[in-house]
């Protein structure tokens, strides 16, 4: 059974187990539950905290693990990246008073760094030959850290940035990281890893994909295709009209109105736009 590691709380958990339930596992009934089999599909899932996966993956006690790349830097694991799950979207940031001192990275040396990721901060902060005064490891909450005295500076996940603003800070310097939930494992690959990375694949596909069917003059194919070319190329159907054919095509969800517009106005019609419940490329 390939023994896979999912978070059990906080901002990944629910994502990640409504991906591995479209991809046809089954995942826990109660969210108090810390192991389950689905014997069906040959897996195990082990519940975790997101920050103790790659621990988990890199040691070999599992063999796949679900965290986010901002987690696995921070720990130093030996896991690797194995696929980006397009979910758990963050960028680490480094902030300061608004409006104070600090510009640039190199307004750090010798000062009080805030995080809860020391790894992935200490690790960016040696690479560029900045040294702080000191790295305060906090659990959360790292925005009161200036306000409250102990540190100078922070350095965290930074979503929609309100968090900052309502603690009076804002970002300096440059992008630490950029981050989403990945798919992380270590060593030899497991049998199961590959399909459980192709079934996941599939439900990233049925999300960001939409199905193009449209009908257009012969004379337009070659405009038509262009606006909307597909994945390899499109299917070509010949209709019972010989100076038309039939079109349908795979096409990014958030480009669909856009291509939609451009296809009419190459004299494309009966555009439908139908969704994808699974998907193996
Ligand atoms: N708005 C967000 N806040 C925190 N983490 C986020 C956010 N958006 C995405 N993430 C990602 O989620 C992962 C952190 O998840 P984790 O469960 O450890 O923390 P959390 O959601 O802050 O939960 P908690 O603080 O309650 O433990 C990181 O990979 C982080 O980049
Ligand atoms: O840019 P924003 O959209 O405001 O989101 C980012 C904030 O959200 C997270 O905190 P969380 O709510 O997980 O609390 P924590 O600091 O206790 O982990 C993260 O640590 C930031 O503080
Ligand atoms: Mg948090």
């Amino acid at each position: 059974m390939l023994r896979i590691a999912v978070p059990n709380k906080g901002s990944l958990s629910e994502t990640a187990a409504q991906m591995l339930h479209e991809a046809g596992y089954t995942g826990r009934r109660d969210p108090r539950d810390l192991h389950t089999a689905d014997p069906r599909n040959g897996v195990e899932f082990f519940y975790l905290r997101p920050r103790d996966i790659a621990t988990y993956v890199g040691s070999g006690a599992l063999d796949v693990g679900i965290t986010g790349r901002d987690l696995l830097l921070d720990s130093g694991s030996e896991a690797s990246e194995i696929a980006s799950l397009g979910f758990g979207d963050s960028t680490f940031r480094f902030a300061a008073p608004a409006g104070g001192d600090f510009t640039d990275l190199a307004d750090l040396d010798g000062v009080r760094v805030a995080t809860s990721y020391p790894g992935l901060v200490g690790d960016f902060l040696a690479a560029r030959g900045v040294t702080p005064a000191k790295l305060v490891k906090l659990d959360g909450a790292v925005e009161s850290a200036v306000r409250l005295g102990v540190a100078d500076a922070v350095a965290d996940v930074v979503s929609t940035g309100s968090t900052l603003r309502q603690a009076g800070l804002e970002i300096f310097g440059p992008v630490i990281l950029e981050s989403e939930a990945v798919l992380i494992a270590s060593g030899t690959e497991q049998p199961g890893t590959a399909t459980l990375v192709r079934r996941l694949q599939g439900v990233l596909v049925a999300r960001q994909y939409v199905l193009l069917d449209y009908d257009v003059p012969v004379a337009n194919l070659e405009r038509a295709t262009a606006a909307a070319p597909g994945f390899e190329s499109p299917t070509v159907s010949p209709l019972h009209d010989p100076e038309w054919v039939a079109v349908r095509v795979m096409i990014p969800r958030v480009d669909m109105n856009h291509v939609m517009d451009e296809l009419y106005a190459v004299g494309a019609r009966a555009i439908l736009v139908s969704a994808i419940h699974a998907a193996r490329l």
